[in-house]
């Protein structure tokens, strides 16, 4: 579904940060994409959803080369994002965070879908409430209920657990699972808390100095892989 071949970004004042980065999620999959701090995860989503311009290399989605696309293009190809520390609109309502969420797609309605709101209660709860007036987990499923209301085929999220109590984050990681088996969404997720990798990815892809080392590594026997950790996670 996503295909990307020796990808390669940066930022003009830092340099080159993804070196020759290949990847691939299969349609319907989780992955998730672990490394240490610095080592390109961000990099990596941002370039994705063209945010930040790529040098060289490609990004197909179902076949078709994204990379020379803008990110407006992108998102209407089916490209969501949900940004490290969720960006919701905190002055504007969890009702109003929803609507935007759906509105930035053309032809779309304004309404948000009843599933959604069934899949996040809380959020139909508190519908009226300002998004800063949310707790940070709160926020956190506000932020991927309002990419899931521009209905992606990919969602893209970076560190969705940071910040959470352990109890929202298996919470966050089961409806993720569910979105995917009833959607077919596919996700690609950047994070660092192993429990949430376990209980939400399908398979695992580890970064380091900007590009995929491994890939395809079954994710639940992730926390328990010591090798790895020593190879990729531990400072
Ligand atoms: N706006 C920027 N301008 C210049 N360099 C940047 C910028 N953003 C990130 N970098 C650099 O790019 C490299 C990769 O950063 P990135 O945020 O992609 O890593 P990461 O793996 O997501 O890290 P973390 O786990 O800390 O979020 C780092 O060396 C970082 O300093």
């Amino acid at each position: 579904m996503l295909d990307i071949k020796d990808l390669c970004a940066g930022y003009p004042s830092g340099g080159r940060v993804l070196e020759n980065l290949s990847l691939s999620v299969p349609q319907g999959a989780i992955v998730a994409v672990l490394g240490r701090n610095g080592m390109g995860k961000t990099t990596l989503l941002r370039t994705i959803c063209g945010l930040i311009r790529s040098s060289d290399g490609e990004i197909r989605l179902n076949g078709t080369d994204i990379a020379g696309k803008h990110a407006y293009q992108r998102a209407r190809l089916g490209v969501g994002f949900v940004p490290q520390g969720r960006e919701v609109f905190e002055e504007f309502t969890v009702a109003e965070n929803l609507t935007a969420g759906r509105i930035a797609k053309p032809g779309f309605s304004a309404g948000v879908p009843a599933h959604l709101l069934e899949m996040f209660p809380i959020l139909a709860e508190r519908a009226k409430q300002k998004a800063g007036s949310l707790s940070g987990g709160q926020q956190q499923q506000l932020a991927i209920a309002r990419a899931l209301a521009g209905e992606p085929r990919l969602l893209l999220l970076d560190e969705p657990s940071e910040g959470i109590q352990p109890s929202i984050v298996a919470d966050i990681a089961a409806k993720l699972r569910d979105i995917v088996g009833s959607t077919g969404l596919t996700v690609l997720m950047a994070e660092q808390n192993l429990e949430m990798v376990a209980a939400c990815a399908d398979t695992v892809a580890f970064i380091d100095h900007g590009a995929i080392k491994e890939s395809g590594i079954d994710a639940a026997g992730i926390r328990s892989d010591h090798e790895r950790h020593a190879k990729y996670l531990s400072i």
